[in-house]
């Protein structure tokens, strides 16, 4: 019988039959999450033999729910994620500019999913834009719930941003002249809180610990946003000394816990060239929400890009989790049965070993490095493997299945 994930004293209950809701993603999402539901029971089916099965329950989200329901994150949806805890995603459509604000950014902070928790490994057989690939294996905890995603911005134009030019005007002068042009701005408020810091960096030190990790770098932009950024820098070194009794290195700021995990930082910018050229000194990292974004793109850019680029939005407290892919909905591609589905494959992977089904992820994992292997894989990939042959994001499914 389908039963529901229940958490119990911080851990998962986990039933043989779990009902996971899933939302299947606007544009490329319906190919995808077609492809991926195979191969998810496939591996399920063959690592348990029939004791295990996922009930996969739909719910609707994005356009797909605002042709059906009229709404684009309908209650319902929100609700069957807070009481399965645990879910999978395909992307989901932003408009830039006007329009909706994001449902994916929505998700994440009505469900309170504070990390975004993204892998950056290297597949055999890839031959990506960089030298040495391989010598990328991060871990990426982006702060998801605050910054700048936090969506407090004031439209040019508007009533609401005079009122707010004249509070700064008459509040605090001094800041407001340095607005360049004050006349024709809109204003967007960043808010970067020690909590918020804290619970991120907290949840980036334990899987360091957890995983046998060798260092968390927090990434900020401290040395121009320092009331933000900087005191993130602060607020994360304040953890790792004070709750997991790290020492001082050299008189600190970098320390180094008792396991000799290293915490150090690096600015945003210099983090970002040393990455190519100083991959290996790099391992989980934790950052804010917006760099997070920028590093994700990047860092799956050097292992092969972001056709194997997964993730998970996880709060580590209540249990609540929704998976996803990295990458948004490629529009271009929509119906095609062309992307790659390994971001959300790898993503199931993430789900699997969260639900501690350790089996079934080692499955996934497996197929897809054998179909990487074999050079049978979709556009994106045979762009970087000489003499590969190109399949369809259905046929790429088949050739994870089969490797299994
Ligand atoms: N979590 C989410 O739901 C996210 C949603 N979005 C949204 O998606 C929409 C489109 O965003 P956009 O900036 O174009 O970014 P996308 O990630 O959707 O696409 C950018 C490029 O990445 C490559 N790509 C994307 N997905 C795959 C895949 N599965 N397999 C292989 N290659 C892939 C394609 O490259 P190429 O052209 O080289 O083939 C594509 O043109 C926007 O509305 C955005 O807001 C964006 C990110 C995350
Ligand atoms: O919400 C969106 O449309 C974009 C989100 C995004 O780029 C990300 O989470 O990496
Ligand atoms: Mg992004």
């Amino acid at each position: 019988m389908a039963e529901k994930i229940t958490i119990c004293g911080g851990k998962l209950v986990v039933p043989n039959n779990p009902i996971l809701p899933f939302i299947e993603g606007d544009g490329t999402g319906p190919d995808i999450w077609r492809a991926s539901v195979r191969v998810f029971d496939a591996a399920v089916e063959k690592a348990y033999g029939g004791s295990k099965k996922i009930e996969w329950l739909e719910v609707l989200a994005g356009e797909k729910a605002f042709n059906k329901v009229g709404s684009w994150l309908p209650d319902e949806t929100l609700t069957a994620f807070k009481e399965y805890l645990v879910g999978i995603k395909g992307p989901l459509t932003t408009p830039i500019g006007g329009g909706i604000r994001s449902l994916n950014v929505a998700l994440r902070q009505e469900l309170d999913l504070y990390v975004c928790q993204r892998p950056v490994r290297y597949f055999n057989g890839i031959e990506s834009p960089v030298k040495r690939p391989d010598l990328v294996d991060m871990v990426i905890f982006r702060e998801n719930t605050e910054d700048i995603y936090a969506g407090i911005e004031f439209e040019f134009g508007s009533e609401d941003v005079a009122k707010l030019k004249d509070f700064l005007k008459r509040e605090f002068p001094a800041k407001f002249k340095k607005i360049r042009f004050p006349e024709s701005c809109g204003i967007g408020v960043k808010p970067v809180s020690k909590e918020g810091t804290q619970r991120l960096v907290r949840s980036a030190i334990e899987y360091a610990v957890s995983q046998g990790r060798k260092s968390v770098t927090l990434v900020h932009k401290g040395n121009i946003m320092k009331f933000t950024e900087g005191a993130f820098r602060d607020w994360g070194y304040e953890v790792a000394l004070k709750e997991f009794g790290a020492e001082k290195i050299d008189g600190g700021p970098w320390c180094r816990l008792p396991n000799g995990i290293v915490v150090k930082d690096v600015i945003a910018d210099a983090f970002l060239q040393q990455i190519l050229t100083r991959p290996a000194e790099y391992d989980v990292v934790a950052t804010l929400n917006l760099n997070g974004d920028y590093i994700s793109d990047a860092l799956a850019a050097q292992v092969g890009g972001i056709g194997i680029a997964p993730g998970a939005n996880i709060n580590y407290v209540s249990g609540h989790a929704i998976f996803e892919a990295t990458h948004g909905t490629a529009p271009k591609y929509a119906n095609l049965d062309k992307v790659n589905p390994g971001s959300l494959i790898l993503s199931g992977e993430m789900m699997f070993r969260y639900l501690g089904w350790n089996e079934a992820a080692d499955l996934l994992v497996k197929g897809l490095e054998g179909a990487i292997g074999a050079r049978t894989v979709t556009y994106d990939l045979a762009r970087l493997i000489p003499n590969s042959t190109e399949l369809k994001c259905s046929e790429f499914a088949d050739a994870v299945i089969a490797k299994m």
